[in-house]
């Protein structure tokens, strides 16, 4: 912001609770959901919803789990209008789930919406009115507390009245203070109160006060205070739900929810991925799984967030950010070195203490909830460019290429192929990756090659190996051979023979090749060469005992490659 634009702006207040109880109190239990994707989303999108649009969405949120619904604002236009019709007539609402309309406290439209929502099984009547002394003078044009208090009456008393009108639907009252977030708590609460002794809830039929974050002018502990505040305060508390509807303007709706529901809120309203009035609505998705992750149940469904995201943003015609909490395309990726060197240890660890404890508890670092249990694969998790290590290089062959690296390999490896990205200046791809393992250290034949080989196992000298095999030397042919306690030892001995040997075989692995339709054998041989160095090759073929010799070979010639 500019220097001098700071002058505009005011400190907002505090809220005086010295007794304040919400911060020690712990989130364990799951709230009333209300999706309010079907009206504040779709007003708040450039292109709103068709009812084809809608009907998908409102399937969609059925079947995630949501009991409570805002379709929308049937008295604005005809789509909301219809739309609300086509739910109720063609029955397309589940026993188990009841919808909510928005409506303003205006005679009109409150007429309006009861001929819209007649012959649903259950109903919310959500109306507000704004109330903060911004909008009481700019919006109704410098209007008195009184007078604004009265919106709330009126309204109260006409939706009552109307009840009759609708014989076989249940009305449940929502009212909302609207901007609530910068209304004087004293006054917001006489607007509740007075419409609650008009409506008479009890604990049996109880009526929701929704106290909005209409914009968010503050912190999300201010938020809580208020809360707390009115949850003292309201009459016939028994009788209500209070219900959080926050937004996202400071960018801390999920705070200002989480905080919210510690001070005692009942119900919260949000969206999915948090679509809204500009930076959004609470994104449900966020809160509730980070409920999940605590181990809390939500009856929410979110195990497929894939699916959820591709409606969302097809009918939306929105876009779920790369770094959005749990949906987003990177939020389970690893670029760095050490996040993928921690999170291949903490997998590898889970995986073989889960063979002795079925039971045990989520712990890897950078993660904090299983992936697939959100319908996210690990395939991304780890993703290579310059600011990888060679833990997560040695991730992507294992995973994505069956290649189990002996761990003193990775360093070798894996600084190849990071370099090979900083020189590039971008991410290198899964096959890119193979690629440059196969051609830097697999089956390396210059200057020496193994073209062929014959082995004869001792019968009466078990283990011993006479080895015969023809081989290349810059170019020129040869046939060598050796004896030793196994193939390659035979082997390594045939080159000693021919004075070709300048190493010693430090270490040796294989293994089956994972996944693909070769039936190959992957072998790696650790060589230290005479002056010191000590280099691994990787040997691959559909003999596991040509990919040991090819694998020794390849070592070999890794060493005429650097320099000594
Ligand atoms: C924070 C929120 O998300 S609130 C929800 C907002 N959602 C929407 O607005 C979407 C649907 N709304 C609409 O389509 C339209 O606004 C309608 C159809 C509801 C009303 O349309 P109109 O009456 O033509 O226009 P508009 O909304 O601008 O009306 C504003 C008037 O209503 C008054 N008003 C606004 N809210 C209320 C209220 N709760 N009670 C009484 N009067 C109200 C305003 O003061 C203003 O009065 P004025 O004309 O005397 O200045
Ligand atoms: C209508 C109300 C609840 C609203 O959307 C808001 O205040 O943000
Ligand atoms: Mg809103």
């Amino acid at each position: 912001m500019k220097p001098d634009s700071i002058q505009k702006y005011r400190a907002f207040p505090a809220v005086d609770l010295k007794d304040r109880t919400w911060p020690d109190r712990v989130i364990d239990h799951s709230p009333i959901w209300c999706s309010v994707d079907l009206r504040d989303g779709n007003q708040a999108l450039p292109q709103p919803m068709s009812i084809e649009e809608k009907l998908e969405f409102f399937e969609l949120l059925c079947r995630v789990g949501f009991k409570q619904i805002e379709i929308g604002f049937p008295s604005a236009a005809d789509t909301e209008f219809n739309f609300c019709r086509r739910l109720i007539e063609e029955n397309r609402i589940p026993e188990d789930v009841t919808i909510q309309i928005l409506v303003q406290t205006r005679e009109h439209l409150i007429r309006r919406s009861f001929e819209a929502i007649n012959g649903a099984k259950r109903a919310i009547v959500h109306i507000y009115n704004s109330t903060s002394p911004l909008q009481r003078r700019v919006t109704f044009g410098d209007a008195s507390r009184e007078e604004i208090r009265d919106l709330a009456i009126e309204g109260t008393k006409l939706v009552k009245e109307l009840v009759p009108t609708v014989p076989d639907t249940e009305i449940v009252l929502q009212y909302s203070p609207e901007s609530f977030s910068d209304t004087e708590l004293d006054f917001a609460l006489e607007c509740c109160n007075e419409v609650i002794e008009i409506w008479q809830p009890t604990p049996e039929k109880k009526m929701v006060i929704n106290l909005p974050d209409t914009v968010q002018w503050t912190t999300p502990n201010i938020h809580a205070d208020m809360i707390e505040w009115m949850g003292r305060h309201l009459n016939r508390r028994d009788s209500i739900d209070i219900s959080l509807h926050t937004h996202n303007d400071r960018g801390t709706g999920t705070a200002a929810t989480e905080l919210g529901l510690m001070a005692g809120a009942d119900r919260v309203e949000g969206t999915l991925f948090g679509n809204g009035e500009r930076t959004g609505n609470l994104d449900i998705i966020n809160v509730a799984l980070n409920m999940n992750s605590h181990g809390i149940e939500t009856g929410l469904d979110f195990s497929n967030i894939n699916e959820l995201r591709a409606v969302y943003e097809r009918v939306t015609r929105m876009t779920v950010g790369e770094r959005h909490p749990y949906a987003g395309e990177l939020v389970f990726t690893a670029f760095s070195g050490s996040h993928q060197d921690a999170i291949k240890k903490g997998l590898d660890r889970r995986n073989r203490e889960l063979k002795e404890q079925d039971d045990l508890a989520w712990g890897v670092p950078y993660l904090t909830i299983d992936p697939q249990d959100i319908g996210r694969s690990y395939e991304a998790i780890i993703r290579i460019n310059s600011q990888s290590g060679k833990g997560g290089v040695a991730w992507v062959l294992e995973r994505e290429h069956g290649l189990e690296l002996p761990k003193t390999m990775h360093p070798q490896v894996g600084k190849r192929i990071y370099d090979m990205a900083d020189e590039q200046g971008r991410e290198l791809n899964i096959d890119e990756i193979r690629e440059a393992f196969y051609q830097y250290f697999v089956n390396v034949d210059q200057p020496l090659a193994v073209s062929d080989y014959e082995l004869v196992h001792h019968t009466v000298e078990k283990g011993l190996v006479d080895c015969t095999a023809s081989i290349t030397v810059n170019g020129e042919e040869k046939k060598i051979e050796g004896q030793g306690n196994g193939p390659i030892n035979a082997f390594t001995h045939a080159l000693e023979n021919a004075g070709l040997k300048n190493f010693q075989l430090t270490d040796y692995r294989s293994h089956a090749v994972r996944g693909g339709s070769d039936a190959n054998a992957a072998a790696y041989v650790q060589l230290r060469h005479d002056d010191g160095r000590i280099l691994w090759g990787c040997g691959i073929d559909a003999s596991i005992e040509m990919a040991g010799l090819k694998a020794l070979v390849c070592a070999a010639n890794l060493f005429s490659e650097t320099s000594s």
